[in-house]
Parts: C-alpha cells; structure tokens; sequence
C-alpha cells in the first residue's frame, strides 16, 4: 500500500484498458487518494479489478450512474456494497422509490458505500437539455433533484460546479458535493458547464472529478500539482 494524501480530488480513468488503468494508478500513487472508473473499466475488471484499486489503497468511486426500476437497481447496490466501494452513482431520474429503496439496502447490509444522485449532467447545455426535458428548465431540474437527493436520503450528490449556489440552497450543508466539469483551461470537449477548480471550491464543492485533464496531460503528476494549487487557492477563499 502506497502513502496517499488527502486532496479532494477524484482522478477519472476513462482509460482504453486495465494496463492502461494500472499504469495510471501506478503514476498517481502517493499524488491522488481517490479513483473513479466507469462502465469501461468495470466491464473488463469486474469485482477483482475494484478490489485491486482499494487494496492499492486508494479510494474508489465506481461511477455506474444506475438507472432502472427501484428493484433492479436495489439488487445492483445490495451486490456492490460490500466491495470496499466508496462512492456509487445513480441517477437521480429513476425517482424516489429507486433511491429510497438503494439507500435502505445499503443500510440493512450495513455497508458503508455512500450513493450518489447525478442531477443533470455537465455535458448538457439548455439546448441540449430542452431536448430531453421539453418545457422544463435546467434550473428547475437541477434543484428539484438536487432537493430530492437529500430527501431520499442520499449522501450525496453530483453536479456541475456553475450549479453550486442553487444546488447549496436546497441541500443540507451534510450531503456531499462531488463536482466534474472542472478544468484549468476551459473548451474543445464534450463539457458543457465548467470551471476551474478554485472556482468549484471556492462555491463550496466538496469533491471535484477531473479525468482528461489529468490523464492526458504529458507529465500526469505535474498536471496534478497544478490542480492542487487551485484547489488550494479555491478552499482558502470558500464563501
Ligand atoms: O458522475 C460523474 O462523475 C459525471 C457526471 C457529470 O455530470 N459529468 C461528468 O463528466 N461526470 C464524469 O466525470 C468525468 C469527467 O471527465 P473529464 O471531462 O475527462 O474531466 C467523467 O468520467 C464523467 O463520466
């Protein structure tokens, strides 16, 4: 097990494979204390691939965004919670009950894997998003979900960090923020509503998610030193 430090910081490995993955991990080890893989990874490492990532002492956010009807989604986080999972998604989309019923298997199993509510996604922007929610402004989305993670008894949530002030409004100060769509340098991708980490912080993240920025850069832990120090200047101006 390698010594890992305490920076609020979730690195994404959105990586073509597990050797890509491990390699990766291999780099940020003693840099980054946190992990998130998505579907990619976990479908070609299963189980054993996430207790490789908590035995290597990292923290680990598996990222499924779960959305069905409440009983398969229950059955997903009552097979999930006893792998050393820190942190899984689920979207807030599939209602109450959905929620409802996750949080009170995860409670039953006495596990300790907090679920968290993806509101609405950082890539959307009001165009895209009157696509799929006609007549429903993203606002509104935003902080009806964001309402009902903490009245679901979620832990936690996941939004863009522009959606900070709103989302604070309607939540307990206890449910944690996770915050992707955080870049230094903004444009060029699939992300629609961004900042910077200082900015993220600065509104009261608690987590931020940043993949590309970290595991594309051509020197991985100076890409990471740099983040810090925005995280950094962000906490120490937190409104
Ligand atoms: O749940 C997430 O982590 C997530 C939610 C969201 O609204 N937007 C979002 O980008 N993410 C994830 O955060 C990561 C962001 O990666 P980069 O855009 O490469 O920094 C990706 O792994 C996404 O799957």
């Amino acid at each position: 097990m390698t010594e890992h430090t305490s920076l609020p910081l979730f690195a994404a490995l959105d990586l073509d494979t597990l050797r890509e993955a491990r390699r990766t991990m291999d780099v940020l080890s003693g840099a980054v204390d946190a992990i998130k893989i998505g579907p990619r990874l976990y479908a070609q490492g299963g189980a054993p691939f996430l207790k490789e990532i908590v035995d290597h002492g990292f923290k680990l956010f598996l990222d499924l965004k779960l959305h069905d009807i409440p009983n398969t989604v229950r059955l997903a986080v009552e097979t999930l919670a006893d792998l050393g999972i820190f942190c899984l998604t689920l979207q807030t989309a599939g209602g109450r009950r959905m929620m409802e019923e996750s949080v009170a298997a995860r409670d039953r199993l006495g596990s300790t894997m907090k679920l968290l509510g993806i509101t609405v996604l950082t890539s959307f922007d009001e165009k895209s998003w009157d696509e799929v929610a006609p007549g429903c402004p993203m606002d509104v989305a935003i902080k009806k979900r964001a309402w009902l993670c903490g009245d679901c008894g979620m832990d936690g949530l996941v939004c863009s960090p522009l959606d900070l002030p709103e989302v604070r409004a309607v939540t307990p100060p206890t449910l944690l923020k996770v915050v992707p769509g955080v870049r230094l340098v903004a444009g060029g991708d699939d992300q629609s509503r961004v900042a910077t980490p200082a900015d993220a912080f600065r509104n009261g993240a608690d987590y931020i998610v940043m993949g590309r920025p970290i595991y594309k850069a051509p020197d991985v832990r100076k890409a990471v030193a740099e983040i810090a120090r925005s995280i950094e200047e962000g906490l120490s101006c937190r409104k």
